[in-house]
């Protein structure tokens, strides 16, 4: 029988974090989390009753520790990406201001990186398309 099932899809609020040198924030995911063991850009699943930049706003906060301005973010782009298990939003944020020092306040591994670079780390798949938009952006300038 065909399995026609649809899996619920999960909105999450994503940071493309910059610093003053123009690298950018990346994060290792847990080994037992969903994409486990691969690189992420910080941020997590935006909560009843919260806008994206609310969650964004309290997922950097409670991820690594720093402040951002939610009327500073600008969108980059949304993707839908269905993987096996999960069905994903990425909404996703460029931040280039923010207060205080970044840390892996879960335990998970950090790194910033220059744009040129990001390509040498794996991430799950639907960052191809985040990657991508990074890059064109820059490429605009
Ligand atoms: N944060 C983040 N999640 C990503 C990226 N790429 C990608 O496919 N995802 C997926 C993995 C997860 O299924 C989902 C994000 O969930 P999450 O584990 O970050 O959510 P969370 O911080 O709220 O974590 P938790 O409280 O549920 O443990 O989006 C990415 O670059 N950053
Ligand atoms: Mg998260």
């Amino acid at each position: 029988m065909p399995n026609t099932e649809v899996n619920p899809c999960v909105h999450v609020a994503v940071g493309v974090v910059f610093n003053s040198q123009g690298q950018i924030l990346i994060a290792r995911r847990h080994e037992g989390a969903h994409q486990g063991g691969l690189w992420e850009f910080p941020g997590g699943k935006v909560e009843l009753g919260e806008s994206v930049c609310e969650a964004l706003l309290r997922e950097l906060d409670e991820e690594l520790g720093i402040s951002i301005h939610t009327d500073r973010c600008v969108q980059l782009i949304e993707i839908q990406h269905s993987y096996t298990d999960k069905d994903v939003l990425l909404d996703v944020w460029l931040v280039s201001e923010f207060t205080g020092e970044a840390v892996g306040k879960e335990g998970q591994p950090l790194c910033w990186v220059t744009p040129d670079k990001l390509s040498e780390y794996q991430f799950p798949k639907a960052n191809e398309a985040i990657i991508d938009a990074i890059l064109n952006g820059l490429n605009e300038k």
